[in-house]
């Protein structure tokens, strides 16, 4: 049965996508069955892994507004073990149209538990709000993983977003946790990264991941190739990070049992 991580922030350009993909690879790598799912109508998670919008039949806009079965939106990668729901821009139109629909906070619950079966991981790349796509996102999820850029303002909207967290553990969805936060884009160079890293640190504590992702150029080219880092360049520093950040993943699970 999948563990189902949702990768969230609603601030903008924070790693969200580039954590999905490549955290996704690289657990996928490791041998284990993973699920993407891209509910962020910019799409960046499905091209980022080399999806041609254009050819996608059914896309999480279908499962979540038409009930179609996520079976039949599910398209492979050229990872093995790797397999993505994608999102093109008709997602943009579905908060709107799910106000008036019923359930609309668990459609994506109902949907994945459809193929929970058939995973070790599902990912859900969330878009850069906290709107009803996030909170079915979070509704769904068992966990919440938290990318946090290494930036000046980084703890602002936290607390909403950490609000909005406990919302859905009140009304929607009781058993959700804090996976863990992650620190991305730090730069050695800046006196500011290792501030950051400080105060993330002395407010998240235990929670945030020991593997901290630096900044790196092969992590920014490779989407626009359509591809992971570890397979755009298994010898890059970001390929050696997203890994080491999957075995993190896996081992947090198997302490928890
Ligand atoms: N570690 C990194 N090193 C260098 N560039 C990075 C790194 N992580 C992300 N980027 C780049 O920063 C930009 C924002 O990253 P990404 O798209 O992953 O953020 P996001 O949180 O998904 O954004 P959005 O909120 O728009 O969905 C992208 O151009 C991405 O390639
Ligand atoms: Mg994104």
């Amino acid at each position: 049965m999948a563990k189902i991580i949702a990768i969230t922030n609603q601030k903008g350009g924070v790693g969200k996508t580039t954590t999905s993909v490549n955290l996704g690879a690289c657990l996928a790598s490791l041998g284990k069955r993973v699920l993407l799912v891209d509910i962020d109508p910019q799409g960046n998670t499905t091209s980022g892994i080399g999806i041609n919008k254009a050819d996608v039949e059914n896309c999480i806009y279908d499962i979540l507004i038409n009930d179609v079965h996520p079976r039949d939106a599910i398209v492979p990668t050229n990872i093995p073990g790797l397999n993505v729901i994608p999102a093109t821009i008709q997602l943009a139109g579905a908060e709107i149209e799910m106000v008036s629909t019923i359930s609309r906070e668990v459609r994506l619950k109902k949907a994945l538990h459809l193929v929970k079966q058939d995973y070790d991981y599902i990912l859900i790349d969330c878009p850069p709000s906290l709107g009803l796509l996030t909170i079915n996102s979070l509704t769904a999820s068992d966990s919440v993983l938290i990318p946090i850029q290494c930036e000046y303002y980084a703890l602002e909207g936290l607390s909403q977003l950490l609000n909005t967290v406990r919302l859905v553990q009140k009304h929607l969805n009781t058993t959700l946790q804090i996976e863990g936060v992650l620190l991305t884009m730090f730069d050695a160079r800046t006196n500011l990264g290792i501030q950051v890293i400080e105060e993330v640190k002395k407010y998240f504590q235990q929670k945030v991941y020991q593997t901290i992702i630096p900044r790196n150029v092969r992590l920014s080219e490779a989407p626009s190739h359509g591809q992971a880092i570890i397979t755009y360049d298994p010898r890059s520093k970001g390929a050696e990070v997203y890994l080491e950040l999957a075995k993190e993943v896996i081992t947090y699970e198997q302490a928890a049992r």
